[in-house]
């Protein structure tokens, strides 16, 4: 198979979707592979590695287009690109489509098979594709949060972990999946009083096992959300609902409750974002502030610690890559139904529901598509 891998081009996305290490495995598999110039360049990898195990360097990211079956990026397209998307090119990258109508119709239009990572399934109901980069943006939202509690930076001015004779701030992670036990690790690490909410008695009860005692677990609810927040300094939202719009478990009047200079870092954001009023920010521009409430709303995170994060991707990622570029994406989805729930807009449908249900378009059954 011909595979293209783009340079990135979302805001400060450092990340790549293949390593030098990739290439040699695809081109082992008896591929062809065509990496964009300096596609690599953020994550430390340069053409000349690239070219030395295999790859065909190109200079433009149309001639890339132009030339793979097969793309294979890390974030999802940019209006940008989506002319460059030709009928029948099968993408595999972060898509987020129950965040954007914009790219759903777009995608639909260029009839694009849309293999998402976020909505790669395991049996046991894990997201393989997503846990590596939501083990980095969890511990990373305690890291932003940290710095956007200084007073300088717009928040309360309180240092997580407090000092002798003086409490430590006060946490609450919304949702206790992948990203709200890396965060709720973080942060209990730096000393603070930690509380982690999630709507699964099982989830919390494993959490109660396995969190040292500076974190506690309590049901998530409206009722304990508004009285939580009131003595909280730092909220992480954490929520996910497979492929769907994140539910908004703050809304716009709770903002009255908390204290100003409280932090909200919205990594669910990527999904729609779980505080009403959240919107999509940049690493350029991470943050804006609501009633006195500083919002930090980044939808690609671990686009900033790109050596960890390229790594981290790519190790979860390639495996699936090298079968779908020695089964095509149609017999690799048959046999593999991990990667068959990947599948979202496939030939100008949608088939996935979360995404149908977001922009109430039309749902096919992935059987039509297959
Ligand atoms: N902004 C960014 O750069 C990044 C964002 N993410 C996003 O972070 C979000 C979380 O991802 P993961 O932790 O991997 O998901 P996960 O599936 O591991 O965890 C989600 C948790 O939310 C819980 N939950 C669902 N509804 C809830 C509610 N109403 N109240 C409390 N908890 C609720 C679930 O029970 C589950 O335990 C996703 O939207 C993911 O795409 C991930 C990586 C990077
Ligand atoms: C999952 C995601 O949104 C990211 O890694 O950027
Ligand atoms: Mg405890």
């Amino acid at each position: 198979m011909i595979i293209g891998v783009p340079k990135e081009i979302k805001n400060n996305e450092n990340r790549v979707a293949v390593t030098p290490a990739g290439v040699t495995e695809f081109v082992k598999n008896g591929h062809t592979i065509y990496v964009q110039s300096e596609a690599g360049k953020g994550s430390g990898f340069s053409d000349a590695q690239y070219a030395d195990a295999g790859a065909v360097i190109l200079p433009t990211i149309e001639e890339v287009y132009a030339i793979a079956e097969m793309i294979v990026k890390v974030k999802e397209p940019i209006a940008s690109e989506y002319p460059l998307i030709k009928e029948n090119q099968l993408l595999f990258t972060y898509f987020h489509f129950a965040s954007s109508e914009p790219l759903t119709k777009a995608m639909i239009e260029r009839k694009a098979i849309c293999l998402a990572y976020e909505t790669v399934e395991k049996t046991d109901r894990s997201l393989p594709l997503l846990v590596p980069m939501s083990e980095v943006a969890g511990r990373m939202a305690i890291q932003e949060g940290a710095k956007y509690l200084e007073k300088p930076m717009g928040g309360f001015g309180i240092l997580l972990g407090g000092v002798a004779g003086v409490k430590p701030a006060n946490v609450l992670v919304l949702g206790g999946g992948i990203v709200g036990t890396q965060s709720a690790k973080m942060a209990a690490g730096l000393g603070a009083n930690v509380t982690i909410m999630d709507i699964s008695l099982p989830r919390l009860r494993y959490l109660e096992d396995i969190m040292p005692a500076n974190v506690d677990t309590v049901m998530s609810n409206e009722y304990n959300i508004r009285e939580l927040i009131q003595s909280t300094n730092l909220i992480i939202g954490g929520v996910l609902i497979p492929g769907a719009k994140a539910p908004s478990l703050i809304t716009r009047d709770m903002l009255k409750l908390m204290k100003p200079g409280t932090v909200m870092v919205d990594v669910a954001i990527d999904q729609g974002g779980c505080f009403e009023t959240s919107h999509a920010t940049t690493h350029e521009d991470p943050i804006y502030e609501v009633d006195g409430v500083v919002h930090y709303c980044v939808a690609n995170m671990p686009g900033a610690v790109p050596y960890t994060s390229t790594l981290a991707l790519t190790n979860a990622t390639l495996p699936y890559a090298i079968q779908l570029a020695n089964k095509g994406w149609k017999a690799a989805c048959t046999s593999n139904e991990e990667l068959k729930k990947g599948l979202n807009v496939v030939g100008g449908k949608i088939v996935f529901k979360g995404v149908s249900d977001a922009w109430n378009l039309p749902y096919s059954d992935v059987s039509e598509v297959l």
